[in-house]
């Protein structure tokens, strides 16, 4: 095993059975709702491009309807659901289906009357382009998104990246990050990002297929199309708004497609730049947490400097009698995820 690759490492059993041990009877601030990799599609089950996984596209959405159901009658309303990425497949674009597929998705999520906060992962963009989404996925407006906040810190449009942060509740902040703000995919071929793009793919993937991982193993193994980095313009706005939370001693969670940390996913779902964003969260105090998707096997690492890498178990791998959503319960000095079915419990203390 090399040493990056520690996602089963023992740490995590530790705070598993250390989160059962946990007083439930405490009430926590507030709650939110987590899931992932949905990939809706109205299609016979089939496989991942290796044929080692099977995807249940149908069924998704059954799943989406009992993780709704789950948090409709938590004790504590969730405050807002995260949609960490991918809530259609890209096989809906072949049957012309996209459109269809993204309502279904969305009714389905406004049954709850909770506000979803949706992250953009690669199958967006196989089924629609940035402004598409800009009008049709988009939760940057939603009701407390920087509504009566302090912290103003808006992302400037430039190429439409969709990056914004909310607070919840006093002393917490959301941020929600564009991992595919340099791609080959969801970008014109005329643009700056592409060409990035084009060019770091270019030095690192010698394949004709660009999809294809450039090696057996080790962390290069990231670049690849169906993922993507984050912007310099981007970087520069987190580490600001960053900054500005240190400051007012909040305390941050980040979400993003795709997982930033090695120890966290498998290195063909890492971020190209994760190492970028990772250094300016080492040089701010505030953020406690890093949510992500993609890694459909799911992933957790708690890093160096305390902060917690949840990578989320996702729908479209899992059983049809098998759950994969999480309820976050926030305490002052710490989150408790609450798992249902391949998503374990875990406790997330601030250090
Ligand atoms: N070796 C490969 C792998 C994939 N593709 C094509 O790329 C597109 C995205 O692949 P897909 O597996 O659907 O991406 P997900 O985001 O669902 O999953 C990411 C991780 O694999 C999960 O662990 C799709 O069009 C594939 O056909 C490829 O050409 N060659």
């Amino acid at each position: 095993m090399n040493k990056w690759w520690t996602k089963h490492e023992g740490l995590s059993s530790r705070l598993i059975s250390r989160a059962s041990k946990m007083d439930d009877s405490i009430q926590p601030l507030f709650t939110f709702g987590v899931i992932a990799d949905i990939q809706y599609a109205d299609i016979d089950d089939g496989y991942n491009f290796t044929h080692t996984r099977k995807r249940y596209y149908r069924n998704s959405l059954q799943l989406l309807r009992r993780a709704n159901e789950k948090w409709k009658t938590e004790t504590v309303q969730p405050s807002f659901i995260l949609q960490l990425g991918d809530i259609i497949d890209g096989f809906n674009k072949k049957y012309e289906a996209s459109q269809k597929a993204l309502d279904t998705v969305l009714t389905e999520f406004d049954r709850t009357g909770i506000a979803v906060h949706h992250v953009w992962g690669n199958h967006e963009f196989y089924n629609f382009s940035r402004q598409d989404l800009i009008t049709s996925l988009n939760s940057q407006n939603t009701d407390f998104a920087m509504r009566e906040d302090e912290i103003k810190q808006k992302h400037p449009d430039n190429e439409q990246s969709y990056a914004y942060h909310f607070s919840p509740a006093p002393n917490f902040r959301f941020v929600v990050l564009d991992a595919y703000d340099v791609s080959l995919i969801g970008r014109q071929e005329n643009s700056e990002q592409y060409n990035q793009a084009l060019k770091i793919l270019q030095e690192h993937n010698g394949n004709y297929d660009l999809n294809q991982p450039p090696a057996y193993s080790g962390l290069e193994q990231r670049f690849v199309k169906f993922n993507g980095g984050f912007g310099q313009d981007q970087l520069e706005w987190l580490d600001r708004l960053l900054s500005l939370s240190d400051q007012k001693l909040e305390k941050v969670t980040i979400v993003s497609h795709l997982p930033i940390h090695p120890s966290s996913t498998d290195p063909v779902c890492l971020a190209w730049n994760y190492d970028d964003v990772l250094s300016i969260l080492y040089s701010h105090k505030s953020v406690v947490c890093f949510m992500a998707g993609h890694d459909h096997d799911g992933g957790y690492h708690q890093d160096i400097s305390g902060i917690h890498h949840l990578t989320f178990e996702g729908v479209i791998e899992t059983r049809p009698n098998n759950d994969a959503f999480g309820t976050v319960y926030v305490y002052e000095d710490r989150m408790k995820l609450k798992g249902n079915g391949r998503v374990p419990h875990r406790s997330l203390n601030y250090e």
